[in-house]
């Protein structure tokens, strides 16, 4: 959400005269009036605040018979994006930009901002690798974790005051709520219950509608008996009991959770034959397999409490030293799950970076189960990690 700040009469004339040109998509008056004010400007006098990409993009309507808006509207869009409009900004009506494309039925639009906000994500990620533009660095080599990626929202100066409000906000939140912290969840109390795994937050960590996603997950990366296998996250252990039909020849699982250690021991895994458990973080057992110069010809990635750059530097750090030539990788493709738009830049995202770490990335739609959107499946959890109708499933191989 775009920061709410102390504004003039004068800038909040400003910023309804930017909202009003984009919503007539006027864009020789927007050209003028960017350079005086910014793209994202919201009017605090609005009942219903909403940026000037959504004030653009609302103003199309619904597009009829397959009719959309035309290129007046296309262009502003692309006009607000080049001048740093923020593709995922919520309004009071926790919609992003793209939501309302969506909604609206504007796949031109649509498309503009996942590719708008596939080019941000792929601009944040590297500016934080080469530590630019990101005030929280210290905290976060200090503080263990890094949070879930955060939008490119706009930075503005903060008293000190208020960076330690915010510092002591984001704390809370980590105890509040233990997914957004590795370590924090792998020391936390799990619940095994019919058909869900909950962790001390009840966020659901694994639930048994995924069984088919998993199942598909295990058949695309094996495609015959006596192969290497290795999966990180036991979870439910569905995906394991999947790989498990395919009798491999090595089957490497890595935990890094104790209670899902007693769950395994409990459930006789360890006396399986060529399952071999590591007990730990794969970030601490990888490295050591690699040093042995281990080769596996598929591996799965489904972990919990990690964020899209920890699946980054599973890829292209250890994938690409363990897996044999001809083999696949797979990973659950749950980020941004909650919001089609961001489930959608990411799944381009990391189609992007696979391909710069080596690899062919192909794509299988599977649909989740009807009736899973606001059913009771969600009674009882934080919150719902799955509202779109497509699951995307991904098979990598190394580029030919
Ligand atoms: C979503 S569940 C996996 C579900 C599994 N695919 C299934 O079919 O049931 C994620 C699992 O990853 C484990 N995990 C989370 N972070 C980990 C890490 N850094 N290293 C190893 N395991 C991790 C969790 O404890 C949990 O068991």
């Amino acid at each position: 959400m775009a920061d709410q700040v102390q504004v003039s009469e004068e800038d909040i004339l400003l910023a309804k005269r930017i909202i009003s040109a984009a919503e007539r998509h006027d864009i020789p008056a927007l050209k003028v009036l960017l350079k005086e004010g910014s793209a994202n400007v919201m009017d605090p006098t609005a009942t219903t605040a909403t940026s000037p990409l959504h004030a653009a993009i609302l103003s199309c309507g619904e597009a009829k018979d397959g009719k959309e808006a035309g290129d007046d509207a296309y262009q502003t869009v692309d006009l607000l994006l080049s001048n740093g409009a923020i593709w995922n900004d919520l309004n009071k009506e926790d919609e992003t930009p793209g939501c309302v494309a969506l909604r609206l039925g504007q796949r031109k639009i649509y498309e503009n901002i996942v590719e708008a906000g596939v080019r941000a994500e792929l601009l944040f990620a590297k500016m934080q690798a080469l530590g630019l533009g990101d005030d929280d660095e210290e905290e976060e080599e200090e503080g263990e974790e890094v949070l879930e990626e955060q939008p490119a929202v706009k930075k503005q100066k903060v008293d000190e005051e208020t960076a330690q409000a915010v510092t002591q906000a984001v704390e809370e939140e980590i105890l509040d709520d233990v997914s957004k912290d590795n370590k924090a969840y792998l020391r936390s109390q799990l619940r095994y219950k019919p058909g869900i795994l909950l962790d001390e937050s009840d966020n659901a960590v694994m639930m048994d509608w995924e069984t088919e996603i998993m199942q598909r997950h295990a058949e695309t990366l094996i495609p015959k008996k006596g192969l290497k296998v290795m999966n990180v996250g036991h979870g439910m252990g569905i995906v394991d009991t999947a790989i498990q039909t395919h009798e491999p020849a090595e089957h490497h699982i890595i935990e890094g959770h104790p209670q899902v250690h007693q769950r395994l021991r409990e459930q006789g895994w360890y006396d399986k034959p060529n399952v071999i458990i590591h007990e730990g973080r794969w970030q601490d057992i990888l490295p050591k397999l690699v040093e042995q110069g281990v080769v596996l010809d598929a591996i799965y990635y489904d972990t919990f409490a990690e964020d899209y750059a920890a699946l980054k530097e599973f890829f292209s750090e250890y994938v690409v030293a363990l897996l044999a030539p001809d083999g696949k990788f797979g990973w659950y493709n749950g980020l941004g799950a909650d919001r089609q738009v961001c489930y959608d830049v990411y799944t381009k995202v990391s189609e992007i970076d696979l391909h710069e770490a080596g690899f062919d990335t192909e794509w299988e739609d599977i649909k989740v189960p009807a009736g899973l959107h606001g059913s009771k499946q969600w009674e009882g959890t934080r919150r719902p990690y799955w509202t779109i109708d497509l699951y995307k499933l991904p098979v990598n191989t190394f580029v030919k």
